[in-house]
């Protein structure tokens, strides 16, 4: 069936495509009462044709020639300020682009005047009838100079779902695709529709919601026929194409759309929609008074920020399938990197007591965070394909919204704790809890907005959507993405990279005190000249590098007097343990001003206390330095390493947002999505990375299964000294 416009010039079709047929038209002109399309609606009197039935009117000569002069001379008056300048066409968003955390909100105000008598003839052939408004309230103005177009796109979920569109000044072809199996659109255009001047191009229902359209940026169209134009018995003047090709002019178009959220406008608003601010695009404040200066101010400075963004309504989905299943395929290869890492790390640490030291029990933390994070990760675009309000779609929004979160709250956790134990004189018990209530937090906290955006529904939409790579706070919603994620989890990364230079810097500083007190050294200034806190740290130093599995360190009953006792008392060795790696502790190698003992639970004896001749001097000396060269290396390392897979985590997928968000927004970059996809997912084998470098050699006999031998030979090593 068929509509029919009330003005008389008009010839309505509807055009109803086999899609078994791809470049073949099958056709047809009818015309019925606009009675009988009001009363059976636009969409369902549709009887479905082939597997997808497209619904779309095309109207040649919806408009006459003067009107179209007419409204080209209008359209031209507008100031070029008001105009956005997109890479490949520019556009007026009228009366004003959408606003709203989802930027799916109109300010209320009326068409620019010069368009009303089109206006009024959409409305009168009533093919606005079904949508929330019975008629158009928003206007996209896109000018194309020859070989300018248009990404393949939908509209998107702003809008009722119908869009009109009017041709002035050249012919365009508009190519609609398909969206495969998993909702991904196809490389190839499947229909190509022959819009002429003057004519009116109406998509609503299945072609609204099922396919993707867009314009070829090219400067003469071809294949202008029967075969390859689904609309060519309804062009009008098929003698301008007869050559099969048509060399394009400028070209405007009038896309009508209804927005469906409406906000009714404030007494500044609509005291600058009656001064015409919004439709005439002027941008002075002048005539108001000055509070509504100010507000008018405000509303420019948003203005122009959205104008940047007007397109992203048009819920762009730039990629082909092709591009989008190798964004899947190197998201889920990474993920599956992750999970196997993060695997590792919680298998080494539950079954291998030596793994089991105070900085692996945030790595394990955070292997666990990783593993459901990156399962979720290793889903690709499949619950985007399960729809938006699938079980599958939501649970991975869901896992990615709070695990990933998790993960830089867990190494800022890490940094803190590595600042308390080199900076404060905090107790194993006491860095135990603070890791515990850390942790819990890490876990916790992520988790209430990650829930509160599974039950919200704003605008009766979940938050959770297709976000592109996966299903996570949907495309529409970026500014909540950005209030809601990176902002936070940038604050994190930088406290703890503070975090982390706070305590090298204490490292270095008692390196070099220690270099200066060695050079003093006497066996009175061995206890007494370096400073307290610096004597802490040479504890915390040399735990950096001592045995996993210390339990107690305790001072010789020589020194019970001297001002070092109080400090060390109760200090064990964990509770200075950031970050542990397994090294031997050679007794040669304790640091010569460090008088104390060291028992572990394999040794069960003492280390000697070190009370160097004067001959052995400059030996110990020597080997304090290289060991704090040893201790700041290893802490050196470590930050290092926990900071690059903060940054490469972290660093695309944010420059994408930014990109997105403030400076093209019409425009996505497949290079970011793909460094996105890729470094994104890879976090949980960066950490395990990290967890088999600080953990080498617990590590390796972990997977040579040679822990017994190693704590033999500890235990005889220990009971030789
Ligand atoms: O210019 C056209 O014909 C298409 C414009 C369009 O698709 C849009 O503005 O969303
Ligand atoms: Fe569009």
């Amino acid at each position: 069936m068929g509509v029919e416009p009330s003005s008389s010039s008009c010839v309505s079709t509807q055009l109803e495509w086999d899609t078994r047929t791809v470049s073949k038209a099958r056709t047809s002109i009818s015309c019925c009462s606009v009675s009988s399309v009001v009363a059976n609606g636009m969409d369902v009197t549709m009887p479905p044709v082939g597997d997808l039935l497209p619904s779309c009117y095309y109207i040649p000569s919806f408009i006459n020639r003067a009107e179209e002069d007419r409204i080209i001379k209008d359209i031209r008056k507008v100031p070029d300020s008001r105009w956005t300048v997109l890479t490949h066409r520019r556009l007026l968003s009228l009366p004003s682009t959408l606003t709203g955390p989802a930027r799916d909100t109109l300010l209320d105000a009326p068409l620019p005047s010069y368009l009303a008598s089109v206006v009024a003839r959409l409305k009168e052939s009533r093919y606005f009838t079904d949508s929330t408004h019975q008629q158009p309230n928003h206007v996209l103005i896109n000018e194309y100079k020859p070989g300018e177009g248009i990404m393949p796109h939908e509209d998107g979920p702003a809008y009722a779902p119908i869009t009109a569109t009017v041709s002035l000044g050249s012919h365009t072809v508009l190519e609609i695709y398909k969206k495969n199996d998993v909702g991904e659109r196809e490389a190839q255009p499947s229909w190509r529709i022959l819009q002429e001047p003057c004519s009116l191009l109406v998509t609503t229902g299945h072609m609204y919601a099922q396919t993707l359209h867009g314009i070829s940026e090219i400067t003469v169209d071809e294949n202008l026929n029967s075969d390859h134009i689904v609309n060519w018995d309804l062009v009008e003047e098929k003698g301008a194409y007869q050559s099969g090709k048509a060399g394009r002019g400028t070209r405007i178009s009038l896309t009508f759309r209804d927005v469906t959220k409406v906000a009714k406008l404030g007494g500044a608003m609509k005291f600058m929609s009656k001064r015409s601010l919004l439709q005439k695009g002027r941008s002075s404040c002048w005539v108001l008074a000055a509070g509504q200066i100010r507000r008018c101010r405000r509303l420019r400075r948003a203005r122009k920020v959205n104008d940047g963004r007007g397109a992203m309504t048009e819920y762009h989905k730039p990629f082909t399938a092709a591009e989008l299943q190798s964004l899947d395929i190197v998201a889920r290869v990474t993920a599956c990197l992750s999970l196997a890492g993060s695997s590792f790390t919680i298998i080494s640490f539950l079954s291998y007591a030596p793994l089991r030291k105070p900085v692996n029990r945030l790595a394990f933390s955070i292997a666990i965070s990783n593993v459901f994070g990156c399962l979720a990760y290793s889903w690709g675009r499949h619950p985007v394909a399960a729809g938006r309000h699938s079980a599958w779609c939501q649970t991975q929004g869901l896992f990615i919204t709070w695990f990933v979160m998790t993960d830089p709250l867990l190494v800022m956790v890490l940094a803190f704790n590595v600042f308390l134990t080199v900076r404060t004189s905090r107790n194993a018990n006491r860095l135990k809890t603070i890791d515990f209530y850390g942790i819990c937090f890490a876990f916790v906290a992520p988790a209430i907005p990650a829930f509160v955006f599974l039950c919200w529904r704003p605008d009766g939409k979940t938050v959770y959507g297709d976000a592109t790579l996966w299903c996570w706070i949907a495309r529409e919603k970026d500014i909540l993405r950005l209030v809601e994620f990176y902002i936070p989890v940038w604050v994190m990364i930088f406290t703890s990279i503070c975090l982390f230079a706070l305590s090298g810097k204490q490292i270095l500083q008692v390196r070099k005190k220690l270099k200066i007190a060695s050079c003093k050294f006497d066996s009175r200034e061995a206890v007494c000249s370096p400073e307290a806190r610096e004597r802490r740290f040479s504890i915390s130093a040399r735990a950096f590098i001592s045995r996993t599995f210390s339990t107690d360190s305790r001072i010789p009953p020589s020194l019970s007097t001297n001002s070092f006792k109080p400090e060390v008392e109760h200090v064990t060795i964990e509770r200075v343990v950031p970050v542990h790696s397994r090294e031997e502790l050679d007794p040669n190698d304790v640091l010569p001003n460090m008088i104390m003992t060291t028992t572990t639970t394999t040794m069960a004896s003492t280390l000697p206390i070190l009370d160097p001749s004067s001959s052995e001097k400059g030996r110990s000396r020597a080997k304090t330095a290289s060991r704090f060269d040893k201790i700041h290396w290893k802490y050196a390392k470590f930050a290092f390493l926990c900071t690059v897979v903060l940054f490469i985590t972290w660093i695309p997928i944010s420059i994408n947002r930014v990109y997105n968000n403030f400076i093209n927004p019409d425009h996505q970059i497949f290079g970011l999505y793909f460094a996105s996809a890729l470094c994104m997912p890879l976090h949980g084998f960066g950490n395990f990375v990290i967890y088999t470098t600080t953990s080498w050699t617990e590590c390796r006999d972990f997977i040579t299964c040679s822990g017994h031998r190693s704590s033999t030979r500890n235990s005889r090593r220990s009971s030789h000294a």
